[in-house]
């Protein structure tokens, strides 16, 4: 079974193209000004162009309005849209209707208890991803490399696609895998020299030990 890749908050032409190069299945985009993977629109519609038809556009936001939301569609064409704050299941119903896009809800994860509202946003969503909760206090709600405890997934009985992201990189991808049987993988600062400046060898390496975990993915 393949294993969907997602490299994210890519944000130069350089990583994007050793993202597509690489065979990266999904590039994320980050729309969230405090964080140093933040792009502007302008930006959004060169990366854009530059990723249509060669992967999955995902375009990340943290409870951003309709307004906000149009512009990032207008100028980057996404083809899903990652939700990464603490949108209600209300509120995916209401922007899968307005924008006739999937959606990707991200999910924070530090113990079972926080898989409580799953079965509400699996009913809304396209796809679930599982994420690190970030500490309290944190400027911004992932893309920390912080890694959460995979056991919390095993065993997890979903009819949706789901993916796992939180402190992935080359050296415990494999693990990562084996142990949630997750169907996509997803890394930001495990492919990065330091906060928001990713690292293209890096890049290659994640999507090589990804790749070669693909036997172990079930979803
Ligand atoms: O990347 C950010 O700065 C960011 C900002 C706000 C919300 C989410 C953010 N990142 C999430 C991701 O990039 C990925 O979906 C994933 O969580 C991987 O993060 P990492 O632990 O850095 O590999």
């Amino acid at each position: 079974m393949s294993l969907t890749v997602k490299i994210c908050g890519l944000s130069t032409p350089e990583t994007l193209d050793a993202a597509l190069q690489a065979g990266a299945d999904m590039v994320g985009f980050v729309f969230f000004p405090p964080s140093p993977r933040h792009i502007s629109l302008e930006t959004a519609r060169d990366l854009g162009k530059q990723a249509k038809g060669r992967a999955v556009k995902v375009a990340l936001t943290v409870d951003a309005d309709d307004a906000t939301l149009a512009n990032i569609i207008e100028t980057l064409r996404p083809d899903i849209l990652q939700l990464h704050g603490s949108e209600t299941v209300a509120r995916l119903r209401d922007i899968k209707q307005t924008f006739g896009l999937q959606v990707m809800k991200a999910m924070a994860v530090e113990t079972t208890a926080d898989l409580a509202p799953l079965p509400g946003y699996a009913a809304a969503a396209d796809r679930i991803l599982f994420d690190a909760r970030a500490p309290k206090g944190a400027t911004r709600p992932g893309g920390l490399g912080a890694v959460f405890d995979w056991h919390v997934l095993e065993n997890l009985d979903l009819s949706l696609p789901f993916m796992v992201s939180g402190g992935l990189n080359a050296g415990n991808v494999a693990e990562a895998v084996r142990v949630t049987r997750a169907g996509g993988v997803d890394v930001s600062s495990g492919v990065e020299r330091a906060p928001g400046t990713k690292d293209p060898e890096m890049i290659r390496a994640f999507i090589r030990a990804a790749r070669a975990t693909e036997e172990l993915s079930v979803r």
